[in-house]
């Protein structure tokens, strides 16, 4: 059979696209999805989606790692299938889709390349030593780093990642510096399921923006802006000095190419 997929990208998060709404495709193949993913023997991506029908909804996201693996939300993903689904005219400039995490509301500009998309309502967070656990759609570790440019990302977070606290169900690591004059931060993410550094992480440039609100006890509305490595997003929520509500993760969503492959 030959699968008709679409490749996107998000700040440098990439992604592989399927239009699933009459069910062709069956999904619940690891190696299948992993050898897709691939850099070397298949198409390329930090993930894979299938678009599908939900009632109720939009659509609904379904969501795998590189590794083939289901997973929990993916912020950039998101923002990436809105911008899919609005190519495919499924929706309009606004939509209510369902993911793993549950439902979610998301505005796509008019030129179809910038995506607004709010994420989960977060309640807790917790400390690992001088780090911030917390799961906004997916679990992540945020700490703070020096010199981050040349920081051994993958060493560094593949150790914690791996460590006894977190390697039965993973988490992602986020390292973090700030920027000079109030601009924000730079972040540099190990993820699960991808167990690589990748250019961006939007779930996880969501949990440090709420843990740095945290640690520097601001409450209100606020807008953090993040720079990663494949670009710019930005986080936009309200703090009450216990939960956060109101939470977009803002940025671009491109469509790169479109092709078949053999499957
Ligand atoms: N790239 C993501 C996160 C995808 C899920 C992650 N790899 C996990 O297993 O938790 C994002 O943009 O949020």
């Amino acid at each position: 059979m030959k699968l008709h997929f679409y490749k996107y990208q998000g700040a440098g998060n990439d992604f592989i696209l399927v239009d699933n709404r009459q069910l062709a495709v069956n999904h619940n193949n690891p190696e299948l999805l992993a050898r897709l993913c691939d850099r070397r023997f298949g198409i390329g991506a930090d993930g894979i989606m299938f678009l599908q029908n939900a009632d109720g909804y939009d659509f609904e996201m379904v969501y795998y790692n590189a590794d083939g693996n289901p997973s929990s939300m993916c912020g950039n993903g998101g923002r990436c299938i809105v911008a899919f689904a609005r190519h495919l005219n499924v929706i309009g400039n606004e939509t209510e889709f369902v993911a793993v995490d549950g439902p979610h509301y998301a505005k796509i500009s008019a030129e179809g390349n910038w995506v607004s998309l709010q994420m989960i309502n977060v309640d807790v967070v917790e400390r690992d030593g001088e780090a911030y656990v917390l799961n906004t759609g997916s679990p992540h570790y945020v700490t703070l780093a020096q010199n981050l440019e040349s920081k051994d990302v993958y060493n560094d977070g593949s150790a914690i990642r791996n460590n006894n606290t977190y390697k039965t169900n993973g988490i992602n690591v986020n390292f973090v510096e700030a920027l000079a004059e109030n601009n924000g931060y730079f972040v540099r993410t190990f993820e699960r399921g991808v167990e690589d550094e990748t250019f961006a992480c939007g779930t996880g440039v969501t949990a440090v923006a709420l843990a740095m609100a945290s640690q520097n006890n601001q409450t209100g509305s606020i807008t953090t802006p993040i720079k990663v490595l494949g670009g710019d997003l930005n986080i936009r929520f309200n703090y009450d000095g216990e939960r956060y509500t109101e939470i977009f993760l803002e940025g671009p969503a491109e469509r790169v190419f479109e092709g078949y492959i053999e499957i």
